[in-house]
């Protein structure tokens, strides 16, 4: 499905100096940090500091970086009025799944890609926008602001006198090929499931997370529990009684308190491992039990990833067509060495993005948001998870709470915040990403002429919002056009938005030489060890990890039901991985 792009070869030219420069590869049993090295024959596939692929050509303004702000020479419609008349904020819950199913989402989201945006000299923010929300005149701003102008006359922003968001453009990486040709944006993170988020995308993260003892990661005791360790230099959380911010291998950990809870269930379950594992093998020294736990934990991303969350998600038909789903016995024979696994711009900057649409409101008032340290309140970290396990998620739709629309990390000082979804259409377009009708022949479907021929997959009222607000339907843009398409069968998600996180999690599985499934290789699992990894679930890391938390349902991401029954902690319903396998 990627395409390549034929241009000039700077390799013979000066710039060929900026040529990233590959490592020398040996397949070993353990990945490595940074993702280099997982593909033998292209290294850099899928590593931290990476470009992301592309499904179709940009459409940059120019051709070559500047974002899209026209289409065939006319300009697109603002993002806020298209947020505005689209995307609004309704009560439409899903009733059979949890809200943990967001929150998993979340998750694995940051163990698979963070694109960074541009920052001043000395490392800071970048503001493009006065501090009262004013517009800056384009001279007097730094050359990658890409700030949001909202209208004199928006119904929210209006009347509180705010006329411009602040939005700092993504950084471009060097092109792999060493090709002069559009941009690519980066990605931070290893693109793998790997577990990059809990471990760090480098080897300086990963050491400054180790405890250097027993293989264990560092971790700070309050109140006799463990969590993750603080950073008392980060600002930005919510600090009563000297508490600073948490840190874990990925920087956005404090986002919100239902992220802070997973990767500390997820630190849990990778000390309590690397003991167990020192158990049974005493001449195990710190290096090996830190590397088999950290195996193991990223085979339980993947496992929960690809039992769990996926069918949840997709449903059963495009899990089969895509081959995610996961064996019940054996050895995947689905290694590819040729499928690049990085992840695609369309996928990180608009399809995924759908988790979004998920977020259950109720959440605001400095609790939920960037205030992970108030988990080491005694009972709060299970009453989050409680909470998440219990709640209905919102459906993925076009409603989406006002918490994240006009409230986005709302400080306490002011009655406004972000509005995510416009950051997500501006996003799209930053990184010129073509429009909605595109992605329809990329996905074998029939482009449409006109928007009557959108009645036949969305409902006539969304269809006449679009047409209120784009000239043409080849303007609509991806993320509003994933958000709005009618569900596939059996699916939460349309054909085009299940088409591109499909195709993800294919690139995902058979591009990645370490997918815990895979046998034949130096760091494959042996097939009893890989049997008890498929015993696991998300219940059994939560029951094992939470304080004390004693029923669950085996699937938590689904409402409990007559086939999915709150079961005692102990139930064999939720069966646990035993370690004899790991015995040497
Ligand atoms: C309360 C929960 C959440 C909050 C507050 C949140 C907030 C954000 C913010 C502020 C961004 C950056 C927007 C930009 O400037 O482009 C972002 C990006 C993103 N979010 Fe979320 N998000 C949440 C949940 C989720 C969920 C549930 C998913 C997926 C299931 C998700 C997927 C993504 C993805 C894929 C990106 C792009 C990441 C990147 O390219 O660096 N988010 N989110
Ligand atoms: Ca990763």
């Amino acid at each position: 499905m990627s395409i390549s792009n034929p241009a000039i070869d700077t390799r013979l030219s000066l710039l060929g100096d900026t040529c990233p420069i590959l490592p020398a590869c040996v397949p070993i049993k353990y990945r490595s940090f940074d993702g280099t090295c997982n593909n033998l024959r292209q290294p850099s596939w899928g590593s931290a500091l990476s470009p992301l692929e592309r499904l179709a050509p940009p459409e940059y303004d120019d051709g070559i970086w500047e974002a899209k702000i026209r289409k065939f020479g006319q300009e697109l419609p603002s993002v806020r009025v298209v947020r505005s008349v689209l995307v609004t904020d309704e009560n439409h819950p899903k009733v059979d799944m949890t809200h943990m199913l967001m929150q998993w989402g979340q998750f694995l989201d940051h163990d698979m890609i963070h694109v960074p945006v541009f920052r001043t000299a000395n490392r800071s923010n970048i503001e493009c926008c006065t501090r009262e929300g004013g517009t800056i005149p384009p001279e007097m701003r730094h050359p990658h602001c890409f700030p949001i102008d909202i209208p004199i006359n928006d119904p929210f922003y209006g009347p509180r006198g705010v006329r411009c968001l602040n939005f700092v453009r993504s950084m471009i990486a060097p092109r792999l090929d060493c090709r002069v040709g559009y941009a690519e944006q980066m990605n931070q993170l290893t693109h793998f499931i790997d577990a990059s988020h809990i471990y760090g995308p480098s080897p300086d993260i990963a050491s400054s997370l180790r405890e250097f003892v027993g293989g264990l990661l560092k971790i700070s005791v309050i109140e006799g529990r463990p969590y993750l360790p603080q950073n008392p230099q980060a600002r930005g959380c919510i600090r009563t009684n000297g508490f600073a911010c948490f840190v874990s291998g990925d920087t956005r950990v404090n986002q919100i308190m239902g992220l802070t809870a997973l990767h500390i269930l997820f630190l849990r379950q990778h000390n309590f491992l690397a003991s167990a594992l020192a158990a049974l093998n005493p001449q195990w020294n710190d290096e090996i039990l830190y590397l088999e736990a950290r195996r193991i934990v990223g085979a339980l991303m993947q496992h929960i990833t690809y039992n769990e969350f996926l069918p949840t998600l997709l449903g059963r038909l495009t899990m089969d067509t895509y081959g995610l789903t996961p064996q019940t016995s054996g050895y995947s024979p689905s290694y590819d060495e040729n499928v690049n696994p990085s992840i695609t711009n369309e996928f990180g900057a608009a399809a995924f993005r759908m988790g979004h649409s998920l977020i259950q409101g109720a959440m605001n008032g400095g609790r939920w948001y960037g205030s992970g340290g108030l988990l080491r309140q005694a009972g709060l970290m299970d009453a989050v998870l409680r909470g998440l396990v219990d709640q209905w998620p919102q459906n993925m739709d076009e409603w989406v709470s006002e918490d994240v629309t006009n409230h986005l990390f709302q400080s306490a000082k002011r009655d406004f915040g972000f509005d995510l979804v416009s950051l997500n259409i501006w996003r799209g377009r930053d990184h010129g990403l073509p429009g909605y009708n595109t992605y329809r022949q990329v996905c074998g479907l029939p482009r449409v002429t006109n928007f009557q021929e959108l009645l036949t997959i969305m409902d006539r009222s969304v269809v006449d919002r679009l047409a209120s607000v784009y000239r043409s339907v080849d303007d609509i843009d991806l993320y509003i056009g994933g958000l709005v398409e009618s569900h596939l069968p059996g699916s939460m998600l349309g054909p085009v938005f299940s088409c591109i996180i499909a195709d993800q999690f294919a690139r995902l599985k058979e591009g990645d030489r370490f997918f815990f499934e895979h046998g034949g290789h130096p760091s494959s699992f042996s097939p009893a060890q890989l049997q008890e990894i498929r015993q696991m679930s998300l219940a059994a890391v939560i029951c094992d990890n939470a304080d004390q938390i004693i029923n669950i349902q085996p699937l938590v991401l689904r409402q409990p039901s007559p086939t999915n029954p709150r079961v005692n902690c102990k139930s064999p319903m939720i069966p646990r991985m035993n370690l004899a396998a790991w015995k040497q």
